[in-house]
C-alpha cells in the first residue's frame, strides 16, 4: 500500500493510546460534554475558538454512528466528479479532533475543505454560522445508533470495551458516552434543521433511496451532475462498496466500522424493557418536534 494517508494515521495512534487506556480512564469533560481522551483535548478545544471557517467549506454534522463517514464519501466523491481532482484529507476531518496546532494549518489547506463533527450544535464554532459554511446534519434513529456505538466498542480489539450491552445502554441512556447524549444531540439541533445552509439526512432515507439523496446533497452543495455521474457514485456508496474498501481508506478499524450498515439491527440487541426506556425518552426530549417527525420513529424505532 501507498504512504499511510493522514487519515489513517490518526486512527493508528489514537488506537495505539486506546491500548492503554481503561474504560473508566477513557472520558474526560469539557463544558459538561464526555469526550474521548485518545482523540480530544481541551487544548485543542481553546484552539477551536479562534478556527475560521470559510463560506466554501463543507460540514458533516452528526451524532457519532449516525453515519458520518458515508456522507464524507459521498462529498469526497461529489467534488472529484465536478474538479477531476482526488479530495486527499489533509488532516483527520473531525474538527474537534487532533492537536491545538492543526486550525492554523487548515488556513493552508485549499477550497473546498470537508469538516466532519460531532460537537452539539450550541459547541460549534461560532465563524462557521458567520461565514455561512455549508452543513450537512445526518441523524439516524436512537436505537441503531447505540448498536452500532456498542459494537464499535466492543468489537475494535484496542478500544476499551464495555462489560455488556445493558452496561452501555444505561451509559448510552445517561449520555455518558463519547459526545454525551445522543438526545442533548437531537434537542441542540432540532430548532435550525431548516436553517440557511442547513441540510438534514436522514439514515435511513439514504439508505432507501441512495441515487435520490446524493442527487439532492449535490444540489445543496450547488453542484451539477449528470444522472450518470450521480449512479456512478451511487454504486461506489453502498455500504457493500464501501466496506470493501474500508481497509484501504481507513486502516485496521475499517471493517469494524463498516459493520453491517442496515436499518434495525437493534431487534437483535434491545429488550423489551430497553425498548420501552428508549421509546418513552424520545416522546419526552422529541415528541411533537420537528426533529421527532422528521426522525420517523414509529417506522424505524417501533414494531
Ligand atoms: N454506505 C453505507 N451504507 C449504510 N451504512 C453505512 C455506510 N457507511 C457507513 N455506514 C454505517 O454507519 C455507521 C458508522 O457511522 P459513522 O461513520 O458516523 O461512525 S463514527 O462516529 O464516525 O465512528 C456504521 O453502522 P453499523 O454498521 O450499524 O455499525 C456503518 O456501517
Amino acid at each position: 500500500m501507498a504512504d499511510k494517508s493522514k487519515f489513517i494515521e490518526y486512527i493508528d495512534e489514537a488506537l495505539e493510546k486506546s491500548k492503554e487506556t481503561a474504560l473508566s480512564h477513557l472520558f474526560f469533560t469539557y463544558q459538561g460534554i464526555s469526550y474521548p481522551i485518545t482523540m480530544c483535548t481541551s487544548e485543542t478545544f481553546q484552539a477551536l475558538e479562534t478556527f475560521e471557517a470559510r463560506h466554501d467549506d463543507i460540514v458533516v454534522a452528526s451524532y457519532p454512528k449516525c453515519g458520518s463517514n458515508w456522507i464524507l464519501h459521498i462529498v469526497s466523491e461529489l467534488i472529484f466528479a465536478v474538479s477531476k481532482k482526488k479530495y486527499e484529507y489533509p488532516e483527520f476531518p473531525v474538527l474537534e479532533c487532533g492537536d491545538s496546532e492543526k486550525y492554523q494549518r487548515m488556513e493552508d489547506f485549499p477550497s473546498p475543505r470537508i469538516l466532519a463533527t460531532h460537537l452539539h450544535y450550541d459547541k460549534l464554532p461560532g465563524s462557521i454560522f458567520k461565514n455561512k459554511a455549508k452543513i450537512l446534519v445526518i441523524f439516524r434513529n436512537p436505537k441503531d445508533t447505540a448498536v452500532s456505538f456498542f459494537h464499535f466498542h466492543n468489537d475494535v480489539p484496542d478500544i476499551p470495551s464495555y462489560g455488556s450491552w445493558d452496561e452501555f445502554f444505561r451509559q448510552f441512556m445517561k449520555g455518558q458516552v463519547s459526545w454525551g447524549s445522543y438526545f442533548d444531540f437531537a434537542i441542540n439541533w432540532d430548532k435550525h434543521l431548516d436553517d440557511d445552509n442547513v441540510k438534514f439526512i436522514l439514515y435511513e432515507d439514504l439508505k432507501e433511496h441512495l441515487a435520490a439523496g446524493i442527487k439532492q446533497i449535490a444540489e445543496f452543495l450547488g453542484f451539477f451532475l449528470t444522472g450518470e455521474q450521480i449512479q456512478t457514485i451511487s454504486v461506489q456508496s453502498t455500504f457493500q462498496a464501501m466496506r470493501a474498501k474500508s481497509q484501504n481508506t481507513h486502516g485496521a478499524v475499517g471493517p469494524f466500522l463498516f459493520r453491517k450498515g442496515e436499518v434495525g439491527d437493534w431487534k437483535n440487541l434491545l429488550s423489551q424493557t430497553q425498548n420501552q426506556e428508549m421509546d418513552e425518552k424520545f416522546k419526552e426530549c422529541l415528541a411533537g418536534t420537528s426533529l421527532g417527525a422528521k426522525l420517523k420513529y414509529e417506522s424505524y424505532c417501533q414494531g
